[in-house]
């Protein structure tokens, strides 16, 4: 099957500093790819690049659609690989609105499709049919995505109040509130107790399995890699050192070498 996104050759260069080298990778359909590596290694900065926050120093980053074409990401502005190409990330550092509710920060995720249907604020003003169709839409979608993660009953509280796991578990509804086509995740499992951690591994994979998602995300948490991830690309100096399923790579020498450590290669071999 065509993957979702290629990245092809990749360079991003910081004055002398070169953060990704000539990477190449295949993000596959409705399946979870996870990208391990060393601090460092370049991780942050592909997803800077993948949404648009960079602008590579060259190489192209490919996106498939359903219809044959393909698009090149390093093209488009950040903005409208969010809109229009709905490649949707979230960060190592929550970026919620604290003063506001759970729902509203949810529905600021859907204000370009409310912006639309007001005409850009008439429409909206004047309280049209449509307008009030696409509120209610909006407002129905958060709702949906709240209850598929268990947030209801927070859907009022002021995302600031809430626990660190839960904050994580907003974000992750927010973005899926921009309806990705590929849902971006910079290390999701970051400040888990272990038991979110396992709530976090039945989240990954039910968006994949009940809403056919695909996902791409940073992570250095290795239960979490492990458990639910189907192709794993790890990553070292900007480039790819390894891929392939997680059972390999754990097992792969250059792998425990660079980036699980000498006692993991020891039990490896145990
Ligand atoms: N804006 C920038 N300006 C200069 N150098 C940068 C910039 N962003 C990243 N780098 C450098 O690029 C390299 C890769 O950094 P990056 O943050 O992508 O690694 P990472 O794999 O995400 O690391 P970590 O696991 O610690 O988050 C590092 O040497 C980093 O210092």
């Amino acid at each position: 099957m065509t993957p979702l996104l290629t990245v092809d050759r990749l360079v991003m260069r910081f004055g002398g500093i070169t953060a990704i080298d000539g990477l190449s990778l295949e993000v596959p359909r409705g399946a979870i790819t996870a990208i391990i590596g060393p601090n460092g290694a370049g991780k942050t900065t592909l997803f800077n690049c993948i949404t648009g926050f960079y602008r590579p120093s060259a190489g192209r980053i490919l996106l498939h659609e359903d219809d044959g074409s393909e698009r090149d990401l390093t093209r488009l502005k950040g903005h409208r690989i969010a809109r229009e190409a709905r490649i949707v990330r979230t960060f190592q550092n929550i970026r919620l609105f604290g003063g506001m509710t759970v729902l509203e920060n949810l529905l600021v995720a859907q204000h370009h499709a409310l912006a639309q249907a007001s005409r850009f604020a008439l429409a909206g003003l004047l309280h049209t049919p449509g307008y009030r169709r696409a509120e209610r839409e909006a407002l129905e979608f958060a709702r949906r995505w709240l209850a598929e993660l268990g947030l209801t009953a927070v859907a009022d509280t002021p995302a600031g109040a809430l626990p660190y796991g839960t904050q994580r578990r907003v974000e992750i509804a927010r973005a899926l509130c921009a309806r990705p086509r590929l849902l971006c995740l910079d290390e999701p499992a970051a400040g888990l107790n272990p038991r979110e951690s396992a709530e976090l591994n039945v989240l990954l994979t039910a968006l994949r399995d009940e809403h056919g998602l695909t996902l791409l995300f940073i992570e250095h948490d290795m239960s979490v890699v492990m458990n639910v991830s189907d192709h794993v690309v790890v990553m070292n100096f900007g480039r790819k050192i390894a891929e392939g399923p997680p059972e390999a790579m754990r097992r792969d020498p250059e792998v425990i070498r660079a980036y699980l450590g000498e006692e993991d290669e020891e039990a490896a071999d145990a």
